[in-house]
């Protein structure tokens, strides 16, 4: 992060949305309107600022003039205080605190039950972020060097209000003076330079008509063509692929997807996370507001968060970076591992863990004890999860470097707790990686998806049902589809029904998961599970779902007669009930919710025998000849041809070997993300049919050259005696 670059070119980022928290407080308190209580003395900040409003604060940088001075303070904390960081730091913040009696039952804190705080209410004052009530003065000379940079913050935050409230009276004030207007009339430019802003305005014309389409649609005109409309500027004004365009509009609303589509043009806050292996959020705070960086305490939500709103120096450079102090990490990855809540001494795999943000933090929750299994299948990522767990003092790491598809529980098993934070579309972070826009099409929603419910599968079948501590799987991916994240899991509740899916714990943050979506509908504990939105909680776009296993994975028989490796043994006979290999293997077939028996046969991972995905499959089929500039129709219904004959697929060849295509391009995918793993996939493409009828070709090729090659000797003689004759 340069000096101020970012803050010069478009202001600090808003703070994280806790507002959904905060209203949910206020509803169940009825203080929405009440002023703020005062505050009991003895938490209140000694430095003077009590009271100071936002608007108040930047006069105090008037007053000041002066740069965010350098305030030496001693780093005093010993072990204890990191401890007391981790789980009790927001302890008693001073203006926002309440007393017990302001405390909201059944509202608590995330991590210790803490009452939840609005950072928005009036009389809080911004400045007071690290109060404790034992270490007051440290905290006065904390916040004096870090008000000038807050004040900063608080002048452009006030002023994006303040534009922001223009734009609304300007765009309320056409809304009642405009009838509506006509957003086709323009459309003759087509084919010209788009001029952006015009575009920008059609935009919010067809939402608002989209919204009271009766009184402001002109006639002749349907929704869908004002939805085609929108989706078209919507890609030409942001440079989203139509096909995706479409997949991420459909989630939303018109008017919250055109805020959606606007979150991911800016970034989010910047956020680093407190290693209380090595340090605690107060000390680390001190120490980077003493080099000039102006941050505050990322959210209540979280105790070991920073949000960094301008920093002189670059962050992955400080001398505490390099100590292993912090790790650059965004706020909603903090989530997924809240979620999983990993307990000291337990047993622990990180599925897809590189480079290790987050198995860095389950080993802090551990405080380096028991055993966090980190594996990534990519060797060049592994190398910087290595270096980070190294970097953050992680001393109860493994790292493992294979498909964890296939790995795992073969190689490893009995974990009290699996996270998988699997590879996805990455739809969640297109301000991060713009790319995405463009670059994920049709095939890509069927081969990640695909891959993420064998991950799945496999981490549900790694962990110990009967762990006396955990016994959970948390699932998660920085991705917003529905494809990847709902129907995942209802995937796998068909598949396994012996995992449910629990509460994350994460409160009221974010937004419950889809109950349903385009007619299919989704188990009812789906709102368990957590969806997180730039545009609503300026987070990267998550999703977490946490699943508790209550029985053991009934295994094929092909797993059951393949030998056990020494770790996955161990690993069940430790096992609370599992004392044998035997034993730890229920038999009883697991029927799913009409009571037919789970399909394990070809092993414990699925593949694309579900009637939805052949479906999925054999459209995908159908447009991918389109994009040929085939005719689907006609060639999927020519009489079926030979695979060794031609390339082109018959209609009963459509589901199979598009399967064989959708897997080789997630085992193409992985293996160009994964070197070295190379042998696995070219096993996972070959289905034995398909190796018998490759194993045939040769046969049926030598005979026919045989054959050709004594008609190529039966012509020449003909031709040589005719010549003879001839003569
Ligand atoms: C979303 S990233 C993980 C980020 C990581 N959890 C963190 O917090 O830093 C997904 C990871 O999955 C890995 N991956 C992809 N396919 C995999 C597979 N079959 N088995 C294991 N890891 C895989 C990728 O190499 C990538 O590092």
């Amino acid at each position: 992060m340069g000096v101020g670059r970012r803050m010069k070119k478009q202001g600090p980022p808003a703070p994280l949305d806790e507002s959904k928290i905060t209203m949910l407080k206020k509803r169940k308190t009825g203080e929405a309107e009440a002023p703020p209580k005062p505050v009991p003395s003895k938490r209140r900040r000694s430095n003077g600022d009590e009271g100071v409003s936002k608007k108040e604060a930047p006069k105090k940088k008037k007053v000041n003039g002066a740069a965010p001075k350098a305030v030496p303070v001693p780093m005093s904390d010993d072990d204890e205080d990191m401890e007391d960081d981790e789980f009790g730091d927001l302890d008693g913040i001073s203006e926002g605190s309440m007393d017990s009696d302001d405390q909201v039952e059944g509202l608590s804190d995330l991590e210790d039950g803490d009452s939840v705080v609005d950072s928005d209410d009036e009389g809080h004052t911004r400045g007071a972020m690290f109060s404790d009530d034992e270490d007051s003065e440290a905290e006065e000379r904390l916040t004096a060097a870090n008000i000038e940079g807050l004040s900063r913050k608080l002048d452009a935050e006030q002023q994006e209000e303040e534009e922001a409230a223009e734009q609304e009276m300007q765009e309320a004030a056409m809304q009642t003076n405009i009838a509506a207007p006509d957003v086709f009339s323009d459309q003759a430019q087509q084919g010209l330079a788009p001029d952006l802003q015009l575009l920008r305005q059609r935009i919010t014309d067809t939402i608002r008509i989209l919204g009271d389409l009766k009184t402001l649609g002109l006639p002749g005109k349907s929704r869908t063509d004002y939805v085609d409309l929108l989706l078209d500027d919507i890609c030409t004004y942001y440079g989203y692929t139509r096909f995706l365009a479409e997949k991420l509009f459909h989630l939303f609303t018109p008017r919250e997807a055109f805020a959606f589509f606007e979150a991911n043009e800016t970034p989010r806050p910047v956020v680093i996370r407190t290693n209380t292996l090595r340090t605690n959020r107060r000390s680390l705070a001190q120490a980077l507001i003493n080099r000039g960086v102006v941050l505050e305490p990322v959210g209540k939500w979280s105790k070991v968060g920073l949000q960094v709103f301008e920093s002189p120096v670059p962050l992955g450079a400080t001398p505490e970076y390099l100590a292993g102090h912090y790790i650059l990490q965004a706020a909603s990855s903090f989530l997924p591992v809240m979620a999983l809540a990993p307990q000291p001494n337990e047993r622990v795999l990180d599925m897809a863990s590189a480079p290790g943000g987050k198995t860095t933090y389950m080993s802090a929750l551990m405080r380096n004890t028991g055993c966090v299994v980190a594996n990534d299948a990519s060797k060049p990522r592994a190398k910087g999860l290595i270096g980070n767990i190294h970097r953050l003092g992680c001393k109860n790491t493994i790292v493992t470097n294979m498909d964890a598809r296939t790995a795992f529980p073969k190689a490893m098993g009995g974990f009290d707790r699996v996270l998988l934070d699997a590879p996805c579309t990455g739809t969640g972070v297109i301000s991060k990686d713009p790319s995405v826009k463009t670059s994920k099409n049709e095939r890509d929603f069927l081969a990640i998806p695909h891959m993420q419910r064998q991950l799945l599968l496999a981490a549900i079948d790694s962990v110990d049902h009967a762990s006396k501590t955990g016994g959970y799987v948390v699932y998660s991916t920085c991705s917003v589809t529905v494809e990847e994240n709902e129907a995942v899991v209802q995937y796998v509740l068909r598949k396994r029904p012996n995992v449910k899916i629990v509460d994350t714990g994460l409160g009221g943050f974010g937004s419950p998961g889809f109950l349903s979506y385009m007619g299919k509908t989704f188990d009812p504990k789906m709102a368990l599970t957590r969806r997180y939105f730039p545009h609503r909680e300026n987070v990267d776009g998550f999703y977490v779902c946490k699943l508790k296993k209550t029985a053991v994975t009934p295994v094929a028989k092909s797993e059951d007669t393949e030998p056990r490796s020494k770790g996955a043994k161990k690993a069940r006979s430790t096992s609370s009930t599992a004392s044998t290999d035997d034993e730890s293997i229920d038999r009883t077939p697991i029927v799913d919710e009409n009571g037919h028996a789970a399909d394990f046969e070809g092993g414990a991972f699925s593949s694309f025998e579900d009637p939805q995905d052949a479906e999925r499959i054999a459209r995908a089929e159908r447009n991918r000849l389109r994009r040929k500039g085939l005719n689907p129709k006609g060639v999927l219904n020519k009489p079926k041809k030979s695979k060794i004959e031609g390339s082109e697929k018959t209609s009963e060849t459509v589901a199979p070997s598009e399967e064989e295509e959708t897997t080789a391009v997630a085992s193409k995918k992985s293996t160009n993300e994964l070197k070295g793993e190379k042998k696995t996939v070219a096993k996972e493409e070959k289905k034995p049919a398909t190796k018998a009828k490759e194993e045939k070709k040769p046969a049926t090729t030598e005979k026919e050259e045989k054959k050709t090659a004594v008609k190529g000797k039966a012509e020449k003689k003909d031709k040589k005696s005719a010549k003879k004759a001839s003569k």
